[in-house]
């Protein structure tokens, strides 16, 4: 039994002493053959968002020394995407982001893969798994770790930044770990470019909770990286206090009255626990202030004094990580002499992977050799080199300036593409480079799948192809003979298997030519983990034997976990059959205490910033294929206590709000609409613009009971019908995953509030600016009169809300 379990132990990362073909082949005796996709065995599920499951996959092998790497593969039918543009965009913006970062705290993309029915977005693995229940585990961070991880998240915030990108959509459920528990931002649905001329955005997303209160109060454009900014503020609280920092209205303790909720936490100023010491919360502070030009930018966190410790790492620059080269344990390697800044110097010295990890990466992963400068062929323009106009959405202009030609004859190329990007065309109302992007990637998608005559030169001409093996190429070619995959190469075209289309080509993969003006070799060089603390490499060796040695210890059968979950089905045909990975790992803690500072900020001081957030639980709530209809399911707030893992109640301490505030019953939204038309009898002298969400019946009925309360400063009608009108228009992110016991928040696009005033608040800025038109925009905001065309209209308005960059 233990010598099994210490065979087949999982602890994610590499599979050290483990004999992937034997155990594929022999573990319980039995012959069995593996799911795949592509190149890779597909294995458990690891989790799942918006757009399916995201599986456990690894390289196939040849050889029994070889060792197979681990990834993670997001699972997109292509069915379900095939007629929602805005799901397309999401998926595209996501791969157009992660092309162009490169940092060691940045989800690292491999490769897309497709075949006919699925997309494979295949990621590097996080094998230390989801970062909110690491907090869970652990009911909260201690300092070190804290500071090491809000550090990190820092570092790969300004990094994606500096490269002209907002996440929009940072909160602990998109961040992961690492198998030595460094941080990995991930879930680039929402990222957005901004120009360094004009950051200035009017689409809100996210999670609310994590939501900046200028996102949600204002119609005002907002400075997008001061949203980002914000939203690490509530990530680090959550951190150092071990829930949420706006979660517990007495009033209101299932947060189930949206608007009350709202007026809650805009009235309520930020609370620390005791445990939470001055300086932590001096930083808080300063970055949790709702007045988004009295917030901390990125760069002044970094000096921030509680991250002393870690100076060095983030003064490692963007054009330093873009220098460094990824190993696959993400430890670091220096890309080339001529990059050896002092800082990249440091970090390789203390970073370089050591001999073991250099035996398992081996040197194809090491692939870096591609000029800088290809990265301007690229789809996504990088806005750091060009002086891009603010998206016309995000920005106050909508005039594309002429400067901008290249992405014009983009744009051009990508006409021919209608059939399929009419939709894109008509709802996006913005020529930027990312709408330029996503047109010509689907432009690719429509038209230039070709075959090609050798799958090899997927490996010579995709550049995220980096680490597929020849060898797993000639199994794919070999077994696969009746699927069809393609893949996007880095700059959107897409190759296809055109082993479907006929025998003759089952052995290869055509290249389209059709975009060879998009394409290039380039091959992104990757930094490595930073592991604060670590002064020479054998910090390396130490955190993983210990977490080898932990995770041997601790999660007994877990590899065989994983590898027996492969369901023994036929080859070339993913399975919607998995079983779940038994997350047990456990993790490390590195806590050491630093110096008390207690004198310097005397606790007990309370924070003077207001601010306004929530939280969208999204259980199991569903939405139909053709957007009909809306069902949301009921959870309940959490209390405002340390986690308890142990406490299955508690597990949702950071989801301190479900979409069982919008409506539990399972009324399909055009019902829901005619019925808001019903209680809206006023509504005839609306139209629903584009700045207009609907609401459920529920939410207005929520709103008006609420309006009965007497607050202070606040119209109340106007406030809670906007507010849930404002939380109805939850839509892109629900899952259609209805029988998913998933508990996790949804991300959505936030309709501004009017009718919440930020200078209702007290504590609130004066200079903090206010959308004065609020009210004579405030009939412009309520649904149709005709139910029929309102339903119509809002599944419009979902799609181009969606679709706004
Ligand atoms: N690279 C990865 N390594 C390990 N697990 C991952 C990885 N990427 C995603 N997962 C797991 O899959 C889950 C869903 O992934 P992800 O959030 O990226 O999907 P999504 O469709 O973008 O979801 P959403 O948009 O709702 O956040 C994650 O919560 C995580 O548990």
């Amino acid at each position: 039994m233990s010598s099994r379990a210490q065979r087949n132990t999982y602890y994610g990362g590499y599979t050290d002493n483990l004999d992937n073909q034997a155990l594929a082949s022999s573990s319980y005796g039995t012959k069995r053959k593996h799911v795949t996709f592509g190149p890779y065995y597909v294995g458990s599920t690891l989790g799942e968002g918006e757009f399916g499951k995201v599986k456990l996959g690894w390289t196939k092998t040849t050889s029994k020394l070889e060792m197979p790497k681990q990834v993670a593969i997001k699972l997109i039918r292509r069915d379900a995407i095939l007629n929602y543009s805005e799901k397309e965009t999401k998926i595209y913006r996501e791969i157009n982001a992660l092309k162009h970062l490169t940092h060691p705290n940045i989800v690292k993309l491999e490769e897309v893969l497709q075949n006919s029915k699925y997309i494979g977005i295949v990621l590097e693995f996080a094998s230390g798994g989801e970062f909110y229940k690491y907090i869970q585990k652990k009911r909260r961070l201690k300092e070190t770790p804290a500071c090491r991880l809000f550090a990190q998240l820092v570092s790969g915030v300004h990094y994606m930044h500096s490269k002209g990108l907002v996440h929009r959509d940072l909160k602990l459920e998109n961040l992961l770990l690492d198998k030595h528990e460094n941080l990995i931002i991930t879930d680039f649905g929402f990222v957005n470019e901004f120009s360094q001329r004009n950051e200035l955005m009017k689409t809100s997303c996210g999670s609310p909770c994590y939501a900046a209160p200028e996102l949600v109060v204002t119609t005002e454009p907002y400075e997008a990286r001061k949203a980002d900014v914000w939203s690490c503020g509530i990530i680090l609280y959550a951190m150092l206090a071990g829930y949420l920092p706006w979660d517990d209205d007495p009033q209101n303790p299932d947060g189930d009255d949206i608007a009350k909720l709202y007026l809650y936490i805009t009235k309520t100023a930020l609370k620390f626990p005791e445990y939470i010491n001055p300086i932590q919360r001096d930083l808080l502070r300063k970055i949790l202030v709702s007045d988004p030009t009295k917030r901390l930018n990125i760069r002044n966190i970094e000096k921030h004094e509680w991250l002393i410790p870690h100076t060095q790492f983030l003064s490692v620059s963007p054009e330093e990580w873009d220098t460094m080269e990824i190993k696959a344990d993400r430890n670091i390697q220096l890309r080339s002499s001529s990059a050896s800044s002092s800082a990249t110097k440091r970090y390789t010295m203390s970073h370089m992977p050591t001999s073991a990890d250099s035996i398992r990466t081996g040197d194809k992963y090491s692939i870096s050799t591609t000029s800088r400068t290809e990265k301007h062929n690229s789809l996504v323009i990088d806005s750091s080199r060009y002086s891009l106009p603010a998206p016309a959405q995000e920005s106050a202009s909508n005039i594309m300036s002429n400067q901008f030609s290249a992405e014009k004859e983009q744009l051009k190329a990508s006409d021919k593409i209608k059939p399929r990007t009419s939709e894109i065309q008509e709802h996006t109302r913005t020529n930027s480079a990312a709408s330029v992007a996503l047109q010509a990637v689907v432009a690719a998608d429509i038209n230039n799948i070709k075959p090609v005559e050798n799958f090899d030169n997927i490996t010579q001409t995709t550049s995220y192809n980096l680490t597929r093996p020849h060898s797993a190429s000639n199994s794919i070619t070999k077994k696969n003979s009746s699927s069809s995959y393609s893949t996007f190469n880095k700059y959107g075209t897409i190759m296809e298997d055109s082993s479907e289309k006929g025998s003759e080509k089952s052995t290869g993969y055509v290249h389209s030519n059709k975009n060879s003006h998009l394409r290039s070799d380039h091959k992104k060089p990757r930094p490595t983990s930073y592991h604060p603390g670590s002064s020479s490499a054998g910090y390396t060796d130490f955190l993983a034997t210990y977490n080898v040695n932990k995770r041997d210890s601790n999660n007994e059968g877990k590899k065989s976990a994983v590898y027996d979950s492969v369901p023994s089905l036929v080859l070339n045909e993913l399975s919607e059959e998995s079983l779940i990975i038994n997350k047990t790992e456990k993790f490390t803690n590195h806590d050491q205490n630093l110096p008390s500072n207690e004198n310097k900020y005397p606790l007990g001081s309370q924070g003077t910033s207001n601010t306004i957030s929530s939280a969208v639980h999204e259980n199991t709530s569903s939405i139909s294929d053709n957007f009909k209809k809306l069902s949301l399911h009921s959870d309940s707030a959490s209390t405002q206590k340390p986690i308890d893992v142990d406490n299955s109640a508690n597990k949702k301490r950071f989801s301190f709000l479900s979409l069982s505030s919008f409506g539990s019953s399972n009324r399909n939204l055009s019902s829901e609409l005619v019925a808001i038309n019903q209680t809206k009898p006023d509504a005839s002298k609306t139209s629903l613009s584009s700045q207009n969400v609907t609401a459920s019946h529920k939410n207005i009925q929520q709103g008006r009971d609420a309006s009965h309360v007497s607050v202070p400063g606040v119209r109340p009608n106007r406030i809670n019908y906007e507010a849930s009108k404002r939380f109805s228009s939850i839509n892109t992110n629900t899952r259609n995953t209805p029988n998913s016991n998933r508990s996790k928040r949804a991300s959505v696009m936030v309709a501004n509030v009017s009718g919440i005033r930020m200078d209702d608040n007290p504590l609130n800025s004066k200079d903090h600016k206010i959308n004065e038109n609020s009210n004579n925009n405030s009939t412009a905001r309520e649904p149709h009169q005709n139910g029929q065309s309102t339903a119509k209209r809002v599944i419009d308005f979902f799609k181009r809300r969606s679709m706004r960059t």
